[in-house]
Order: structure tokens, then sequence, then C-alpha cells
């Protein structure tokens, strides 16, 4: 096993930059450059020489395997963050026996393969590098921490309970077995059988955290709308102007609204378009707003009939509150007037979106559920009917536990690995 380093901090000026090594050489490898190491985990101050120069003076921490993030022999060089200091000690790392310039997401690479995390955890880890607001934060650190991981072992030390009363069975075919297990296996596959069929549900609520969700503003033209972007975003992102019909494609903009990752859409004004383009900016607008988790229509434009009527849970608010108070709830966003208010409505409800969000964060976590639940279904009609075979049933039960166990990565997660650890940065 090569011993591999890389810089585990972001690259350019800074405080302070790490330096990790992970490794059957990281302590004995590195002696000549450091001279000598404090107990594990206590932070030591030493002169890092190299051909007879001082080249930084750094602290350094050293962690066992038994106690380090990869499972390996690990070494800390906290440097002073400078560009130069930092090229200097990874070119002097270079040049060290036994020691090579760590892939892209190595030392996660090998945590997972000495066991320190699990494969929902992994991907939990690179959600919480990629995350960028609140809500997104508190779920990646959720399956980082194991949450997934703990789940995905109550719901298969039950259904393995199932399987094992039903082989009991088997195993006692001649005999009188003295209870009925059926009462019992059914309840087992029920009970795990909702909550997979809850994860399912609230996974939609969950990728929506990690994507972001689309908030689209719709109204007639000259209703307000990019003037409304504009004020909410922040910046000029879209242009505004006093002629209808001046937005045509979909203007996107990525915001932090309450914690919540959010896209904002501002859209062409909807109308009965003679304007070839202007009528395929509309039907765009039409599209995008379907498909939007929260539609803001925005009233007092030129003309506020249009036939895309507002859901269930979408704002309705007057604009240019300046000029007239609309009737009811009502914005400017000339003035930023109601502006907060409307941004509180907007994350309310998708703060109540959210509330339904499940565990489980990825298409693939959501793939290995739906396979449970179908193999759990045939079991609990097998189980439900009146001739039970009760090889079929413990088999159709295994192909559950074996998607449970595709979830944290137990088994065939070879070529996912590659997947995952490219996202990852060279230091991670
Ligand atoms: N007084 C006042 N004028 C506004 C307000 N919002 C927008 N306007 C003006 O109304 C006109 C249209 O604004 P836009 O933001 O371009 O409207 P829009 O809904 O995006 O229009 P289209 O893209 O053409 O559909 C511009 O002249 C704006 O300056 C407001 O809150 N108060
Ligand atoms: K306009
Ligand atoms: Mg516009």
């Amino acid at each position: 096993m090569d011993t591999i380093y890389a810089l585990a901090t972001a690259r350019g000026k800074a405080g302070v930059a790490v330096i990790r090594i992970s490794g059957p050489l990281a302590c004995e490898g590195l002696l000549p450059l450091v001279g000598s190491f404090a107990a594990p985990r206590v932070a030591a101050l030493r002169r890092l020489r190299h051909e007879g120069e001082v080249v930084d003076q750094a602290l350094v921490l050293r962690f066992t395997a038994e106690a380090s993030f990869t499972g390996e022999e690990v070494v800390e060089l906290h440097l002073h963050g400078s560009t130069a200091i930092v090229r200097a000690v990874l070119d002097i790392l270079a040049q060290l026996p036994g020691l090579r310039l760590a892939e892209a997401g190595e030392f996660t690479r090998r945590a997972l393969e000495n066991g320190r995390m699990d494969l929902a955890q992994v991907e939990g880890l690179a959600d919480l590098i990629e995350a960028e607001t609140e809500a997104q934060r508190r779920q990646a650190m959720r399956v980082f921490s194991g949450a997934l991981g703990d789940r995905v072992e109550t719901w298969r030390s039950r259904i393995l309970r199932a399987a094992a009363l039903l082989e009991a069975v088997i195993d006692f075919a001649d005999e009188d077995v003295p209870v009925d297990v059926r009462p019992e296996v059914r309840s087992l596959i029920v009970a795990v059988l909702e909550e997979l069929r809850q994860e399912a549900a609230g996974y939609k609520a969950a990728e929506r955290i990690r994507d972001g969700f689309e908030v689209a503003i719709l109204g007639a033209p000259n209703a307000g709308k990019s003037t409304l972007l504009n004020r909410l975003a922040g910046r000029e992102a879209a242009l505004t102007s006093e002629y209808a019909g001046t937005t045509r494609d979909v203007i996107e903009v990525r915001m932090d609204l309450g914690g919540l990752p959010v896209t904002l859409l501002d859209t062409a004004g909807l109308r009965e378009a003679s304007d070839p383009v202007e009528a395929m900016g509309i039907a765009r607008a039409v599209d995008r707003a379907r498909s939007a988790d929260l539609r803001v229509f925005l009233l007092g434009g030129d003309n506020d009939q249009f036939d895309l009527p507002p859901q269930e849970g979408d704002i309705v608010v007057s604009g240019k509150s300046d000029l007239r108070p609309g009737p009811g709830f009502s914005v400017s966003g000339r003035t930023g007037e109601g502006v907060e208010q409307l941004v509180g409505c907007i994350t309310a409800r998708l703060s109540e979106l959210s509330a339904s969000a499940a565990t489980i964060t990825r298409a693939r976590h959501r793939a290995s559920v739906l396979r449970s639940i179908g193999a759990l279904e045939s079991a609990l009609k097998m189980v439900e009917s009146r001739n039970l075979s009760e090889e079929l049933a413990a088999e159709a039960l295994r192909t559950a536990i074996a998607a449970m166990d595709d979830l944290v990565g137990r088994i065939g997660v070879e070529e996912l690995l590659g997947e995952i650890f490219s996202s990852f940065c060279i230091g991670k």
C-alpha cells in the first residue's frame, strides 16, 4: 500500500495550510523532514528541514491507524499558508521514497476500504463538502453521521428475523412446528414496508434540498417580475423595461433563501403573443412553471387573465405596491416594500415541502429502496396466500436484504466507487 500525501486545505494564500500524509510510511518516511514526533494526537511545533535548510516551522500531528480518518497511520503538517511553502513541502514529499501524491478522493476511499465509514457516509461527506446552505449542511451531516446506515441496519435486522423464522419452518418441515410463524413474519414485513414507502415518498424533498428548489415568478407582461427578481437576487440579473415582452428566455438565479437552496426563475410575461419569438418564450415559461416546486404569481400587469391557474400552495401577490395598494398581500420590486414578507412566504412554503424529506438523498438510494419494497411486497403476498412456500418467501426476503446491503455498500460497490470519488477533490 502506497503512502499518499496531498494538500488538504484550499489552494492559495491562507493563514494555515494543512498537508495530510496517510499510509505505512507516514511517520517513518517523514522523520528526515520532521526530526521527531510527539505522542499520537499531540500537536508539536517542529522545524521542517531539508538539505540543511529550514523550510518552515510547522505544527505536526500524528494519528495511529486505529484512530485516524483513513484507518492508516496519518501525519498532518500544519504549515504557514503561503504558496511557496506549500509548493516546497509538496516537492520534498515527492522526493521521499514510497510516497506519492494522492488521487482525488483517495483518503476517503481508504477510509471506506478500512471500514471507517460506509458508502452512504462517504456520499454524505461529499455532500457536506458541497453544501452551500444550512438545510444542505444539516441533511448532509445526518447522512455523514451514519443516520442512513443506522436505519438500514434496523430494516435489515427485521427482514433477517422474518427470513430466519421462515427458514426455521423449512428446517423442521418433517416435525411439528409448534407455532405458526406467519403472523410475526407478516408484521415484520408490514412494518419495514411502511417505513420504506415513507422513504420513497420523501425522496423528492430530500433531493430538492440537495439540488435546490425551483421557484418560478409568473405574471402578465410588465407586472414587474424581472424587477422583483433583481430585488430578491440583490443584483441586476435580468433586463427590465417599460416594454411589455422584455423577458423571453427563462432567467435563473441561484440563492440561499432562509437556509434553503433555491433557484429563482424569471419568466416571459404570459399573454397571447403575436411575435413568434415571444410566443416561444411564453411556452418555455409555462413549461418551467409547471415543473417548478412553487409558483409566485405577480398581479397588476397589463392583463392578469392567463390560463395557468395557481395550484394549491402557490403564492399570489399584487405588484407595484408603491403605485397602488393592491388587494391583499402586495410587494414593490422597485422600493422593496413587502419583499421580506414575500421571502417569508416562500421559505415557509418550501419548509413545508422539506418537512417530509427522507433520510435517503440520492437516486441510487431510492433505487435500492424501491427494489427492497418490490421484494418485500412479493414476500408479503406469499405469506398471506393460502399455500405458503417458505422457500420462495425466504428467497424474496433475501433479495430485499441484498438491496439494503447495496444501499450502504456492503456488496458490489466497485463500479460505484469511481463515480463517487471522482467528485471529491484531491486531499479528501
Ligand atoms: N412603480 C413601480 N414600477 C415598477 C415596479 N416593478 C417594475 N416596475 C416598472 O414596470 C416596468 C416593467 O417592469 P419589468 O420588471 O420589466 O416587468 P416584467 O414583468 O419583467 O415584464 P416582461 O418581462 O415584459 O413580462 C418597468 O418600467 C419597471 O421599471 C414597482 O414595484 N413599482
Ligand atoms: K417589461
Ligand atoms: Mg421581465
